[in-house]
């Protein structure tokens, strides 16, 4: 048996109860071998045993009063993953189903993905099962003062810098980043994703879709192609879906659908990025909301979709872009998107296919993006948030918006490179898994058994 798959069995019963967490590991795990095979030092080391535990985890418990004045509990997280190419990085998720297990799943992508941008940034992940939905600003506000009591102790400028994901936009972060302040008298960027007065980036809020089309656009103009005149179909209807849906009509794209948890948009004349916008980061209503605004739309709700599937990727289209969650698209969505004729594919939300998806879009041939090379412009982009708080100055939105290009650009080269050095073109679930992980495994070590 090889060390990958035996480091993979010994995991699987450890943590049997962590689907998302072994599905992620899973992923990484079998494209590894051929490196490992490469360089015996890995193994020696015990790399695989040591990458796949994270450092440290802490949970707590976050105690907080409602507006009827009811005592809340909810339960909060930071997964500090892996430090070995730099402090740790990563978002945080509020949304009913974050676990331990979620948040690891989480944390583990964000070791590779933080390693493929070339910043010094390593890997963590964070949360809580908190619901903002449905909540008003004050209780989202106490909440979040709460979930900051205890988290203030682990993180810092050069510690652990937190971040936004599923449900942790501007408004969290500003109430996460008052709550730090009045605790430590500290004003410093322990967290990325600032609203841009008090040392927020420019182009952060766009990077992680922008960035994902980025990432497609370098994967057809290796083939020849482009994006443009592409009909396109967008999961999701938050932040990384709002702005992937605004560049792809930047390179002259058209993105045909959104969804959100409850149903989906399919309008044949091209989602109004602007109307989404209103929907979802002013009103923060669900899309049956759009459908009044927009007569043209077609809304589904999720008990009318076809069964089994989702019903945004049985839409024909050129290209595919999941930017809602983990394992959005499955097999048979992946077969589905493959008959219609779907060309690319570039993954804005974290693990959104599952196995047997992934497989049957490399046996496909088609331009497959992973999500840890694909999106991994948010990310760097508060990496170049966190170098302008260090330097306390701010970059023109044009300053980080060509960086943020030049990284994704540079991403898909190193996985595009990395795929071709093991033999396997165009594979960029392996490029990208391997690229990342040899760059934090030669750190470990060099940094010893500690
Ligand atoms: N924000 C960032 O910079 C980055 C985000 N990501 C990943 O991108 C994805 C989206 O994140 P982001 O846009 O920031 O989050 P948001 O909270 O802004 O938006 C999430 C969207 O996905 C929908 N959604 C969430 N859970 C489900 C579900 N179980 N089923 C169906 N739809 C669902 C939400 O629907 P509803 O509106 O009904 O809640 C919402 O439309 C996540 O996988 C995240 O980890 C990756 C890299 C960076
Ligand atoms: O910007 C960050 O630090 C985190 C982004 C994130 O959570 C992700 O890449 O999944």
């Amino acid at each position: 048996m090889s060390y990958s798959q035996q480091v993979f069995d010994n995991l699987s019963q450890r943590y049997s109860y962590q689907p998302e967490f072994l599905q992620a590991v899973q992923e990484v795990l079998t494209t590894l071998q051929p490196a490992l095979d490469k360089n015996p030092a890995y193994e020696k080391n015990k790399i695989l045993e040591r990458i796949v535990e994270p450092e440290r985890t802490f949970s707590f418990r976050v105690e907080w009063i409602d507006d009827k004045g009811q005592i809340q509990v909810n339960r909060g997280y930071r997964v500090q993953f892996n430090s070995a190419i730099g402090p740790y990085k990563g978002g945080l998720r509020f949304h009913p189903t974050v676990n331990e297990g979620v948040l690891k799943f989480l944390g583990f992508e964000q070791i590779f993905k933080n390693s493929l941008t070339g910043t010094p940034i390593g890997g963590a992940k964070g949360g809580s099962d908190f619901d903002p939905k449905g909540k008003s600003d004050n209780e989202v506000m106490r909440f979040c003062q709460a979930f900051m009591l205890q988290l203030h102790r682990y993180i810092g400028a050069t510690i652990d810098v937190p971040a936004g994901d599923i449900g942790v936009g501007g408004r969290e972060i500003g109430y996460l980043y008052g709550m730090y302040k009045r605790l430590t008298t500290k004003y410093e960027g322990i967290l990325t994703g600032k609203p841009l007065n008090f040392g927020g980036s420019l182009a952060r809020t766009e990077a992680t879709g922008y960035g994902t089309v980025y990432f497609a656009q370098e994967m057809l103009k290796a083939r020849g192609d482009s994006l443009e005149g592409k009909k396109c179909a967008v999961s999701g209807a938050g932040n990384v879906a709002i702005y992937c849906c605004e560049k792809l009509y930047q390179v002259g794209a058209t993105p045909v659908t959104v969804s959100d948890s409850r149903g989906a948009i399919y309008d044949p004349n091209g989602i109004k990025v602007d109307v989404l916008k209103q929907v979802k980061e002013v009103e923060r209503a669900s899309l049956t909301r759009y459908a009044e605004l927009v007569p043209t739309a077609k809304y589904v709700a999720v008990a009318d979709y076809p069964a089994g599937l989702h019903y945004v990727w049985t839409v024909p289209c050129d290209a595919a872009f999941p930017c809602a969650t983990q394992n959005e698209v499955n097999v048979e969505d992946a077969k589905t998107l493959l008959k219609n004729g779907c060309k690319c594919v570039a993954e804005g939300a974290n693990m959104p296919s599952s196995i047997d998806a992934i497989n049957a879009f490399l046996a496909s041939g088609i331009a497959y993006g992973p999500a840890k090379a694909a999106n991994a412009g948010g990310v760097a982009t508060s990496q170049l948030e966190m170098e302008q708080n260090a330097g306390m100055t701010a970059w023109t939105f044009e300053e980080v918006d060509g960086k943020l290009f030049n990284i994704m650009k540079n991403i898909f080269l190193n996985a595009d490179e990395t795929a071709k050095e093991f033999g396997v073109p165009g594979n960029l679930v392996l490029g990208a898994n391997i690229a990342g992980f040899r760059k934090v495994a030669d750190a470990m070590i060099a940094q010893g058994v500690i």
